[in-house]
Formats: C-alpha cells, structure tokens, sequence
C-alpha cells in the first residue's frame, strides 16, 4: 500500500499563515474594555508628547549662558505644573517643579540639591551641568504625526496608558472570533461523570481547547461533542458552522473507518492539509465545512496541544486580525541522545537544567499529557536530524505560546 508523502512541518506553517484572511469586523471600545483586544487601525499621534518643554526635577530654570560660579540669581517668578509661565527675566531664574513647563528664556533646569538660598531669598547654584540638562523637551517621546501603535498588536496595559496619554479614549478593536468546538470519540466521557465504564476515558481535550481559546481572549459560543458516526459528527458541525467563524475539532481525523470528521468535511467542504511531517500530530484537517472555516486537530492530548500550539493558534491569530509572530525560542543543548534520526520535525516535552539544558521527559507518547504538565517547554528536532550531545536545538517555553 502506497502513503501519500507527509507536509514538511515548515510547508505547512507557512501555508497557515499566508492563507488565514482576518474573519472579524471592527468595534469601537472604551479604553477600559480594551485590554488584550486587538487592534484594528494604526494610532497616529495628533499631539507631542510631551506636548511642551517640561522640566524632570524640582530645582531652578535658568538661561545656562547667565550662570557664573557664586553668581546670585534673583527667582522672578514660581512655575508648578499645570500653569502657563511668563517669559523669564533676563539674568534671573525660576523656581520650577516637575512636570512644570519651561519658561520662554530658559533652557536648563538645575536640581534644588544644588542649589544655595541666601538669607535675601536669592540662589546660587554650585554646578550647572550642561546646557539642557533635566529639560524635556517637546515631543520627546512621541511626535505629532508618528504612528504608534501599528494594527494588529494586542493591546497591553503600557498600549493603553499610550493610548490614554494621547487623549484617546474609545479605540477600533477587532471583534472577538467566535470558535466552535467539537469533539469526537464513544469512549469518552465528560470529567462530571462519576465513574469510568470499562473502556471509557474522560474528555480531556474539550476543556484544554476551551482554555487554550481563551489564553487568546476569544470567545467559544458552543462546544458539543459527537459519537463516532457520521449522523451526530455532521449534525454537529452543521450546528456549529451556523454560530462560529472558525470551527475547530479534535480526533477523527486519522484514516480508521471510526474517524468520520475527515469524511464529513469531505462531503461538506474542501480539505487543505492533511499529514503533517510533526511529532506528536501528524494528522491535521485544514479547511472549511458548510463554509465555515474549519481545523481538525489529532485526538491524541499531547497531539492536540503540540497542533493547537503551531497550527490552530496560528490560523486563530491570523483570522482574528492579530499580527503573527513565530514563538519565541533560544537555542539549547541536551544531555540526550538519539542517533536514530526520525521523518518528522519532533516536538520533545523538555526541562530546562540549571545549566540551560533541556532534559526530555521519560514518557513521550502522543496520548500523554503528563510530560508538558511538568516540563518547561518543547525542545525541537528537525526532521531528519539526529540528537546528539555537543549539537543546539531550538527550545519553545510553553509560555511563548
Ligand atoms: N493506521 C493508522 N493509525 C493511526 C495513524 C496513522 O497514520 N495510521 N495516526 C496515528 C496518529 S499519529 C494519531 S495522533 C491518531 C489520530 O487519531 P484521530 O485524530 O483520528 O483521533 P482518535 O482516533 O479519535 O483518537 C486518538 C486517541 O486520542 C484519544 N482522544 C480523542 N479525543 C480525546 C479527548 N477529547 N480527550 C481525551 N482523549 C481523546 C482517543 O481516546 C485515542 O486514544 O491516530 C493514530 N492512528
Ligand atoms: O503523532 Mo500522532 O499525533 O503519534 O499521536
């Protein structure tokens, strides 16, 4: 029997990521609803940041050219923030605070610490430093016309403060993606249940999809679950195409007569992808059903959670408007080794020494979800590659994902 020859792991990334279009429209958010939403337009600043010079410490304004060493200044006028200074006499200083503006005339702010105050109430100052100093100037942190914040970006607490600090206070976010969620298999139950019948298993898979969609703050309208035949999985699919933007699933889609997901699709839609050269998860669906844009990870846990992590996570970005960048990773060595090298990019669950080495757990099988529960992060193997002592590999912490 002849195999259809796998997707290189690296194919199969890029094709999710040129081919997931944004499926959500824009909304309009308070600041304080916009926190972790994507945003949907460029910010481009219609004022200066600081809006005017302003001085960083409480001290003295002065013209630096007056300054001489023990020269006297009279203090001609007060400036706290939030008020508009006069001009400053010539020859004299200004009694200025944090935050205040500079007044016309002066250009360097000394600090109060190096100031003296004689018993006439006039100041000298021991040292000047240069010309400028503790002054901020207009538009040092951001100019009018510069665009800060770029579409696509999550919005973060530092993105808001901008935001606000710009005067702005309702922002164009991507909607949420509404992702539907099925999972297939007779032998599973929900964790509720009070005791396993022989040959059942609890549905492991339902709640870590659930929570992995909600690590990326979208939102889930449903999620069912079907028997092994092809009545409740395409019932379900239809019922879940009706509601959601993006479907995604788990088991099925392998090539056993039990596995109706892959059938259903291919009755009711188009399929993408289909064997990925990746370990765990090789079976991957990517395509749409009733119209709906759908993906179909592995049943396997670990093969569900090492897909999501690369390929649903990627097309959800993508589809929800969110600028992708690949996970971060850093390079590693590893006390194992392997001179066996494999078909497959591999996706090793590892922790990392104290030494930065990453130190693969005993039980990689696909169906063992214990390994990334207590382990750091991926340690990967490109196809064909063997594992060897004085060789880097890429590490991925789970948190880059
Ligand atoms: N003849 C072949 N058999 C298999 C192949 C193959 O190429 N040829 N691929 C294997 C690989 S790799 C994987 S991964 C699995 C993928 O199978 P499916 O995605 O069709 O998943 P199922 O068969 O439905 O289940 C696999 C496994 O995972 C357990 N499972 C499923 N759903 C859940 C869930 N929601 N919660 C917890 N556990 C779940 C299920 O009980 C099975 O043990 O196919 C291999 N076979
Ligand atoms: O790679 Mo499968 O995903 O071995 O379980």
């Amino acid at each position: 029997m002849s195999h259809p020859p796998m997707m290189p792991f690296e194919e199969a990334l890029l094709a999710i990521e040129s081919a997931s279009p944004c499926l959500v429209e824009k909304e309009s958010l308070p600041l304080n609803q916009a926190l972790e939403r994507v945003l949907a337009i460029d910010v481009i600043a219609d004022i200066n940041i600081p809006p005017a010079d302003n001085s960083a410490m409480d001290g003295y304004a002065l013209c630096s050219d007056d300054w001489q060493d023990k020269r006297l200044f009279s203090v001609s006028q007060r400036i706290p923030a939030g008020i508009a200074p006069d001009t400053l006499q010539p020859g004299t200083c200004a009694r200025i605070f944090t935050g205040a503006m500079i007044p016309k005339g002066a250009d360097t702010v000394i600090m109060q610490e190096n100031a003296h105050i004689d018993a006439s109430g006039k100041v000298s100052f021991s040292h000047i430093g240069s010309k400028g100093d503790n002054v901020r100037k207009a538009g040092q942190d951001v100019t009018k016309g510069q665009i800060v914040l770029t579409k696509g970006i999550r919005l973060k607490p530092q993105h808001i403060g901008m935001l606000a600090s710009l005067g702005i206070e309702q922002v164009y976010c991507y909607e949420k993606l509404k992702i539907g969620i099925l999972t297939t298999g007779d032998e599973l139950v929900p964790p509720a249940a009070d005791r396993l019948e022989i040959g059942q298993i609890y549905n492991s898979n339902s709640a870590m999809l659930v929570s992995l969609i909600q690590s990326l703050g979208h939102s889930i309208p449903h999620v069912l679950h079907a028997k092994d035949n092809i009545i409740e999985t395409e019932n379900a699919l239809q019922a879940l195409s009706r509601e959601c933007d993006l479907i995604l699933s788990s088991g099925g889609v392998s090539v056993g007569e039990e596995d109706h997901v892959k059938q259903v699709i291919e009755q009711n839609g188009s399929l993408n992808l289909w064997k990925v050269a990746i370990k765990p998860g090789k079976p991957i669906v990517f395509g749409r059903v009733f119209e709906t844009p759908f993906i179909g990870l592995p049943g396997n846990p670990s093969s569900t959670l090492v897909t999501f992590h690369w390929f649903a996570r990627t097309a959800i970005l993508a589809h929800s408007g969110e600028r992708y960048k690949r996970p971060t990773r850093f390079k590693v060595q590893t006390d194992a080794r392997r001179s066996k090298a494999i078909a497959r990019d591999e996706f090793i669950r590892a922790s990392l020494t104290e030494q930065n080495k990453a130190q693969p757990h005993a039980q990689q099988s696909s169906g063992a979800l214990f390994a990334s529960c207590v382990c750091d992060g991926y340690l990967h193997i490109p196809a064909k590659h063997t594992i060897e002592e004085n060789l880097t590999y890429d590490f991925y912490p789970f948190s880059s994902f």
